[in-house]
């Protein structure tokens, strides 16, 4: 089977969109949403009729809002050589901008830009209302939409942290259902967007030497480990409020190791894969406070905006527990840290030691490993004979870089969520009871948190995070 493809639906979103930005302005929108949506654009991907309104307390025009949107083109998106004058020009006359803020007593110049908006595109149109404005806003946006009657026909994207605590979560929740049905809700996180996540599922599903392995039968221990070089001073009182664990654990990586743990979904439709992660999400056991280790880099305190006696834990790493047939026994351990030495967003698979005639094997030697940074690879860690008239064994690995997958191309992962939502694909996005369940896991350590083990910048961090590993080490610092 050279090639075959499986496709749930059509391309091309079909229905004529109006799709609203909120925090237009911002950095995300800059960064990653504008430059995805003109990627889709490009690739023609978007509905045949859309337009895009830009929201911000501001008062741009039309044309300042598409010379913002250039610039992120310009320097987050293909870059200044890259953008074609016909199709910048079909791109950005479908840009308008509505000033004067958005909520519940008074909806800015919104309304009139909207209604102008519709009409131009014809009838029927499907609203994408896109929430990138800080997560403090999101009460008064979501109060607005309801009292502005725009909520029909519509969709609701939210950025991450959708709660920072399973009360906050749960009060969010409630407000976003008295207004909106979860069918409408589309909770981003960008991990399970990503080319490398969606491909464990084919990965271990389509394959059944694969499948075969995927239990505590064949596995001793599952690693979820994401090192950033990364420094927080240019969001620092974002960071400084966040921590390593509610930015990565408990959200990114926690949504990770649902889809590694996961039984396989009746199908690979949106509602069965959402499913499938739900149950194995309400498994996850509720973290031990004994089993986490919090650090924060020398020099953090340092940071213009953070305070002396910050302690806020620029690295996480946790033991979690999956409470399933499949997996019980099993400890997945997770970390994430910023300034530390490496770069990588790595799931191992660590094969538990063969006992045969070759005798005592390092440890962690044969495994599976999927990086999710990136375009994404896959390789495979296994012991090997070293050519030659002696018996020497090597570790040798196998690697298949995703982007050289021939005649595929990855999609960002911004640009693949943007897409589900014109199409009302809502697999790879979180569900309310998938997050209830990642806050009520969470809740012990947010309740009684570690104290921050001080680590140096650009190395590995401290060694009690280690000893989460059981004796193997993490499989990114073998790299
Ligand atoms: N930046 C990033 O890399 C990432 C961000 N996110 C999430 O995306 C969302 C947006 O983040 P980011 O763009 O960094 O944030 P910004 O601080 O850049 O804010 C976005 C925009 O929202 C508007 N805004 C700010 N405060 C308010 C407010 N109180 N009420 C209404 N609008 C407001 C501002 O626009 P104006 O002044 O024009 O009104 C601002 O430009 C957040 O939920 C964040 O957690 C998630 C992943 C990564
Ligand atoms: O959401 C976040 O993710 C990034 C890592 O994402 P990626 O796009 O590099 O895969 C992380 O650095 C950041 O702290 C966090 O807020």
């Amino acid at each position: 089977m050279p090639q075959q493809t499986i496709s749930s639906g059509p391309q091309q979103a079909p229905t004529p969109t109006v799709f609203v930005l909120f925090g237009a302005t911002g950095d995300l929108s800059r960064r990653m949403v504008l430059p995805a949506f003109y990627d889709l654009f490009c690739r023609g991907l978007t509905p045949p009729e859309w337009v895009l309104v830009g929201n911000g307390r501001g008062a741009d025009a039309d044309q300042d809002f598409a010379e913002r949107v250039r610039a992120s083109l310009e320097e987050f998106g293909p870059g200044s050589d890259k953008i074609d004058d016909k199709q910048w020009k079909d791109f950005s006359d479908r840009l308008r901008f509505a000033g004067g803020g958005f909520d519940e007593t008074d909806p800015g110049s919104l309304l009139d830009v909207i209604g102008e908006a519709a009409d131009g595109i014809g009838d029927g149109a499907q609203y994408v209302h896109y929430l990138a404005v800080p997560p403090v806003a999101f009460g008064e946006v979501v109060a607005g939409l309801a009292a502005h009657d725009l909520l029909k026909n519509a969709k609701v994207v939210f950025e991450k942290p959708y709660g920072t605590s399973l009360q906050s979560f749960t009060e969010l929740d409630e407000q976003v259902h008295s207004v909106m049905k979860e069918e409408q809700v589309f909770r981003i996180d960008h991990f399970l967007g990503k080319e490398a996540t969606q491909n464990l599922h084919v990965l271990r599903f389509g394959n059944a030497m694969i499948n075969k392995i995927w239990s505590a039968d064949a596995v001793a221990q599952v690693q979820i480990d994401a090192p950033e070089p990364l420094d927080v001073a240019q969001r620092a009182e974002f960071y400084d409020a966040t921590g390593a664990f509610k930015d990565m654990i408990a959200t990114h990586l926690f949504q990770v190791a649902a889809e590694v743990a996961m039984d396989p979904p009746a199908s690979i439709a949106p509602d069965d894969l959402q499913d499938a992660r739900e149950q194995v999400l309400a498994a996850f056991r509720p973290l031990d406070p004994s089993e986490v280790v919090f650090g924060q880099f020398d020099g953090y305190t340092d940071i213009d905006k953070i305070t002396d006696d910050s302690t806020t834990d620029t690295l996480a790493a946790v033991r979690l527990w999956v409470d399933t047939d499949r997996w019980r026994g099993v400890p997945f351990v997770l970390r994430s840290g910023k300034r530390m030495a490496g770069d990588d967003q790595l799931v191992s698979l660590i094969m538990r030691e063969t006992q045969g005639p070759l005798g005592d094997l390092d440890d962690a030697a044969a495994r599976l490993e999927i990086s999710l940074k990136g375009s994404g690879s896959i390789a495979v860690a296994l012991i090997m004979k070293r050519p030659g008239p002696d018996l020497t064994l090597r570790e040798e690995r196998i690697d298949l870089s995703l982007g050289e997958v021939s005649g595929g191309e990855a999609l960002d992962p911004y640009v693949a969520l943007i897409h589900d939502v014109l199409l009302g694909d809502r697999s790879l996005f979180t569900s309310s009871a998938g997050l209830a369940d990642a806050w009520r896991v969470a809740e012990p350590v947010l309740a009684d948190p570690p104290e921050p083990l001080p680590y140096e910048p650009d190395g590995w961090g401290p060694k009690q995070a280690e000893a989460l590993t059981d004796g193997l080490g993490w499989m990114t610092e073998r790299e």
